[in-house]
């Protein structure tokens, strides 16, 4: 089965271009200025022009409306991926507010962060699973922190899902064969310094996610 390769934070032309020709189906936006890899509205604007056939993702966390309106405004998305303690409710009302589907991030560190899945199901169009961040971290997500993939072994999920967090294309194929995601997602793992992505790591990434397709769901 096909796996659906996102490569997130993208920033600059030159990276954006590697992710696209490299074929990524998926390309993600941060829109999150803590992050090292928030992209101003002006920089989505011109990124988002560039992406033709891909899936253009908007990331953000715990966002307010206009932040949402403004960035999907800029980036025109065909996706929101919705990266903080957004509520069941929150995101029902964003889903009718913006029209568009949610992919929304669950943080995983134990059994017991899966119990909140049946609610957010119900409501998304995606799950993707990362890596519960450290309590004092300064953001959510994109920290290269790896959470233990056995935890979503035998998941029984009917909506499509994505798995990230410290991956890279080394562990790509294991995190694949365990969890059977249909998707995966990576950041930190195709950088060479937070914020700084590196076209041969893309490249890189996405051949050896492309060499597992035959292990995923
Ligand atoms: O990339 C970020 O800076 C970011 C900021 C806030 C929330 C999520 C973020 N990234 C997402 O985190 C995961 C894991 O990334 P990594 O490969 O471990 O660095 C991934 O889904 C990114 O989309």
């Amino acid at each position: 089965m096909p796996l659906t390769v996102k490569i997130c934070g993208l920033s600059t032309p030159e990276t954006l271009d590697a992710a696209l020709v490299a074929g990524a189906d998926m390309v993600g936006f941060v829109f999150f200025p803590p992050s090292p890899r928030h992209v101003s509205l002006d920089v989505a604007e011109k990124l988002g022009r560039q992406v033709k056939k891909a899936v253009k993702v908007a990331l953000s966390v715990d966002a307010d409306d206009a932040l949402l309106a403004n960035s999907i405004e800029a980036l025109r998305p065909q996706i929101l991926q919705l990266h903080g303690k957004e509520s069941v409710a929150r995101i029902r009302d964003i889903k009718q507010k913006f029209g568009l589907p949610v992919m929304k991030a669950i943080a995983v560190e134990t059994a017991a962060d899966l119990a909140a899945l049946p609610g957010y199901a119900a409501v998304c169009d995606r799950i993707l699973f990362d890596a519960k961040a450290p309590k004092d971290a300064t953001r959510p997500g994109g920290l290269g922190a790896v959470f233990d993939w056995h935890l979503l072994e035998g998941l029984d999920l009917k909506l499509p899902f994505m798995v990230s967090g410290g991956l890279n294309e080394e562990n790509v194929a294991e995190a694949v064969r365990i969890t059977r995601a249909g998707g995966v997602d990576i950041s930190s793992g195709v950088e060479s310094a937070p914020g700084i992505k590196d076209p041969d790591m893309i490249r890189n990434f996405i051949r050896a996610a492309r060499a597992t397709e035959e292990l995923a769901t």
